[in-house]
């Protein structure tokens, strides 16, 4: 059997023995064959060719030289201290250097010495060098491997001093692969390796780790990449459907209440966009089937009116509603912007947090159990077990990636088996290829546009020199009779030393606008304190709100129209875009100002100038993908089926496109895989679910 032999324990493995199974399991998780012939490498270097060290560019990611050492020596004081060597060839020379610790190579060096040496080379001043380069001595008995693609693997600095590191590795995955190959077994049907143009699996396998050409690499991760998305996909299309088989939805149709609020109530025209989306979760509520639809909408695009009219088909329907958030102060804002549609429509409303008091905390549970209560918005406080709905037609969940899908769960089970409908929102966009895996059991609308009469807010970077503009731009702002935010990362003078600290910034805004009033609002707050300093801030009694990123999400002041961003380079693109947010929600003109230190890592820049060219949510949330990988989007590590070992969600977009398209198509014609034709997927379905690996494996 496939699973049996891959799940052999590593040290079993010829070559392995208990000692390197140990360091094996404890740096790298691998603890059976199939996990290691699954540790891809993740470049290869090609050995087959020797640079000229007058043919060294800075661009080049690495290279391979050979040539001797003509003088060592030790440069700098004590923490700066480092071994240099000067290298040359027939063509030129090189340094290379390494720091810290290199006792035990100065001890294997020696002037006139020929080696093999290989690194990335950085300019320094006139002088290339390589630091800490891997090298290889030519003697006349050791004449260097050379030759071909060398694989490279992730390693850690234990295993390298335990003399493990990739080229010992390198050699127990050729046993490993080896051993492993005739117990492949194709998972793909012929017709979709033909559609995709793919290798065969063993091939593939052998040549992720030791391709005898470029092209057959680029063939073998093509490939495992195919393969791994498209099982990633079907598991989650096979996942939707049998939850739509096996929990039916309650019925709730449209009826007058709706109508009389459209009709009535509604304050605004809704956008092409909300009404779209209203209609989609109409359809499903109306469907007979149960309801999971993720709702990602850019910030400011109206989600509160989207929920509430949601909300309304439930309670119109006899039901009652439930909107999860993770944070207190979110399901404050939720709560109040809720309550007025509420209020307009008879509609009794609650909120249920940490801080409700066991008083009237006791009344919401009675008056949810008997029905009576129709809409509660709370935090996780609402998955306490005290908390039951006499009938809870919809659980909206404001998601930020941060609830579980056990904790969704948990949400709906509290209705003695009948399954409310699920609504997941976001209130920042993710990339679509994130959102297709993180959520690709849910159903996907999305509101892809601001209220009409909204002006695009402007943005700007600048650094301290411009400070006296920015406050003469606030002054004429507030002059106006607006509103300015600004926002400091931190509010804890220990945690960098060299960051202008909440207070500090707070005292000098003080004394920068002393005929104005401030508001300062921080995490570290009594909740009854903020919410008085916010309360000014709405009224505008304060025309200055100096806070920390708890404005971050929800906040909606419209008479806003300027944010100030400190130390912008410290946070990621999602919570400057939605910091943003919390200003251009009225009709007048607004900015975001992005204050940086002068020196912007390359990373940082990127971000400031996405921030500056636009103000969409996806846009920006695509070049954050792009630049910290998925893995770092916030709160998606919890989530296992990002554990993806070859494909990236970054770029490999289209493929992950296809691969859905092609799962869902077969779904549809094959819902059981019993087709003699879809033997392979089937069969490798079932391997899965066998091996402690995990192949394309979803949890
Ligand atoms: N169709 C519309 N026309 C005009 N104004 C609208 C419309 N929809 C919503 N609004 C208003 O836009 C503002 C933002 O709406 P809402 O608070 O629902 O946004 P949101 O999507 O929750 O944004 P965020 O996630 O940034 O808080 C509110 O003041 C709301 O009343």
């Amino acid at each position: 059997m496939v699973e049996n032999f891959f799940n052999t324990k590593i040290e079993f493995l010829k070559g392995v023995g208990p000692k390197k199974a140990e360091i094996l399991k404890k740096e790298l998780n691998i603890h059976t064959v199939g996990d290691l012939i699954q540790h891809y490498p993740f470049r290869h270097e090609d050995r087959s060719q020797y640079h000229q060290l007058d043919q060294i560019q800075s661009d080049m990611p690495y290279i391979q030289v050979r040539g001797w050492i003509r003088k060592i020596e030790t440069i700098g004081e004590k923490q700066k201290q480092r071994l240099v060597a000067t290298f040359s060839d027939e063509h030129g020379s090189i340094e290379l250097v390494w720091f810290k610790g290199a006792k035990w190579i100065e001890k294997q060096l020696t002037v006139g010495q020929e080696l093999l040496v290989f690194g990335k080379p950085q300019l320094y001043g006139a002088k290339f060098s390589i630091a800490h380069p891997e090298i290889e001595l030519v003697t006349e008995t050791h004449q260097p491997s050379g030759g071909g693609l060398q694989p490279i693997y992730h390693t850690t600095e234990v295993m390298k001093r335990r003399f493990l590191d990739s080229k010992a590795l390198s050699k127990l995955m050729k046993t490993a692969v080896n051993q492993s190959l005739e117990h492949v077994n194709e998972s793909l049907p012929d017709y979709l390796m033909e559609h995709f143009k793919l290798i065969d699996k063993k091939t593939a396998l052998w040549h992720i780790h030791f391709p005898p050409s470029i092209e057959a690499l680029q063939k073998a991760k093509f490939r495992l990449k195919t393969e791994e998305l498209f099982f990633l996909q079907l598991q989650l299309l096979k996942l939707k459907i049998a939850r739509t088989d096996k929990f039916k939805g309650m019925v709730l149709k449209r009826t007058n209440l709706l109508n009389t609020f459209y009709q009535q109530h509604l304050p605004f025209d809704l956008t092409g966009a909300q009404k779209r989306v209203i209609k989609e979760i109409h359809a499903d509520m109306a469907s007979g089937e149960q309801m999971n639809r993720l709702v990602q909408g850019d910030v400011g695009s109206g989600k509160t009116i989207v929920a509430f009219i949601s909300m309304l088909i439930a309670v119109a329907s006899g039901t009652q509603s439930a909107l999860m958030a993770p944070t207190e102060i979110l399901a404050t804002q939720h709560y109040e912007g809720l309550k007025p549609f509420a209020d307009m429509m008879g509609v009794t409303i609650e909120l249920l947090t940490g801080s409700t008091r066991t008083a009237k905390r006791r009344i919401i549970d009675e008056n949810l159990r008997s029905g009576e209560l129709k809409i509660i918005v709370g935090t996780h406080a609402l998955l306490e077990d005290t908390v039951q709905f006499k009938l809870l037609g919809l659980a909206i969940v404001d998601e930020q990636h941060r609830f579980g899908v056990a904790q969704r769960a948990k949400l709906w089970n509290k209705n003695a088996g009948i399954y409310p409908h699920i609504l997941v929102m976001t209130a920042t966009p993710i990339p679509r290829t994130l959102a297709m895996t993180l959520y690709g059991d849910l159903d996907v609308s999305v509101i892809d546009e601001l209220p009409a009469g909204r002006k695009p807010i402007q943005t700007f970077h600048m650094n301290d020199s411009g400070r006296l503009r920015v406050n003469g731009f606030i002054k004429k702002e507030i002059e106006k009779g607006r509103q300015v935010y600004i926002v400091y990362p931190l509010i804890e003078e220990s945690e960098t030393l060299d960051i202008k600290d909440l207070q500090d910034g707070y005292e000098s805004i003080c004394r920068a606008f002393p005929e104005n009033h401030i508001s300062i609002v921080h995490g570290r707050m009594k909740p009854e304190d903020k919410e008085f300093e916010m309360q000014r801030f709405i009224k505008n009694e304060t025309q200055i709100m100096v806070a920390t990123t708890v404005i971050e999400v929800g906040v909606n002041v419209p008479n806003a129209s300027v944010m100030i961003i400190e130390n912008a380079e410290r946070f990621g693109l999602a919570q400057l875009h939605q910091l943003r947010g919390r200003v251009g929600r009225g009709a007048e003109q607004s900015y975001c100002i992005l204050m940086s230190k002068e020196k912007l890592s390359k990373e940082g820049k990127v971000r400031m100038e996405t921030m500056v060219r636009t103000n969409n949510g996806f846009e920006i949330a695509d070049v954050d993908l792009k630049l910290r990988g998925p893995g770092d989007i916030s709160g998606t590590q919890q989530s296992g089926v990002l554990d993806l070992l070859i494909a990236d969600l970054a770029t490999d977009g289209a493929l992950l496109q296809a691969a859905r398209d092609a799962a869902k198509r077969i779904l549809e014609r094959d819902p059981e895989l019993a087709h003699p034709k879809n033997q392979p997927i089937l069969s490798h379905i079932n391997s899965l679910k066998k091996t402690t690996t995990n192949w394309g494996r979803i949890s």
